[in-house]
């Protein structure tokens, strides 16, 4: 992925890039040495694959860009936006609204059903609702179609589906309400390879069809050929 060569600053919104990092970096308690990570230039509409080993902060960039984790170096912007200095209700509203996240441990609920889980994200922002198309019931049945999860399974609790199902129903659930960025984390650690690529090309078909940008950090370097860019996290030293 070509690097801008020069960042005009976190006061001045930068149209037509879903991300723009710069010298971010995050050291969690006890930790020897920050954690530093590559600057990122994601235009929208477009998939980008970061790689890295084990340990070498995949989870801990999502969990920044995100803003579940407050940023502690470098500078950032999400959809135009300066991310980087919102307060954390902000870095909520701006992730419910116009972010799919689909985290490591899935983070489905377990006592809700696959269709609820699938809707939560309408359930929980009026522009995700607003957006569902042409309702969030017809979007949510649609994806689940889309992805694979038997009508069988749309009223069964969540736990009663199997992992792959499970993850598929995630990538759903990012997907309602046609947020403008996805953030995937490892989200086919448990798939073998055939159900990891199908898996992989279902949410890009589905982003892509949306115009949602995608970034998915993943160890398997496998995945890489199906981004539009790629960048690498370093292991620690
Ligand atoms: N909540 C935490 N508290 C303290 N240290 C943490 C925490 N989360 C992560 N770390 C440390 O930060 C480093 C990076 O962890 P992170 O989970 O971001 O890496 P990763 O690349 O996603 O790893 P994996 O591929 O194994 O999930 C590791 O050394 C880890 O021990």
């Amino acid at each position: 992925m070509s690097r801008a060569p020069t960042f005009h600053g976190i006061h001045r919104p930068e149209s037509g890039y879903a991300i723009i990092s710069r010298n971010l970096g995050f050291r969690w308690p006890a930790q020897a040495s920050a954690l530093t990570f590559p600057d990122i230039r994601l235009p929208q509409g477009e998939s980008l694959f970061l790689r890295g080993p084990s340990g070498s902060g995949k989870s801990t960039l999502l969990s920044l860009l995100s803003g579940l984790s407050s940023l502690q170096a470098g500078e950032f912007h999400i959809l135009g936006q300066a991310a980087s200095i919102l307060s954390r209700r902000q870095r909520d509203r701006l992730r419910a609204d116009h972010m799919g996240v689909i985290f490591q441990q899935l983070n489905l609920v377990p006592y809700l059903n696959t269709l609820q889980n699938t809707l939560l994200p309408c359930t929980l922002s009026k522009t995700r609702r607003n957006q569902a198309h042409p309702s969030p019931a017809d979007e949510a049945r649609e994806l689940l179609t889309a992805l694979a999860i038997p009508e069988s399974h749309w009223q069964l609790p969540i736990t009663r589906l199997s992992l792959g199902q499970q993850q598929r129903v995630a990538a759903a659930r990012a997907l309602m309400g046609n947020p403008a960025l996805i953030l995937a984390d490892e989200p086919t650690s448990a798939l073998d390879a055939t159900n990891r690529d199908r898996f992989v090309d279902l949410l890009l078909t589905q982003a892509r069809k949306r115009q949602a940008s995608v970034l998915l950090v993943s160890h398997d370097e496998a995945l890489a050929p199906c981004f539009d860019h790629e960048l690498s996290l370093e292991e620690l030293p």
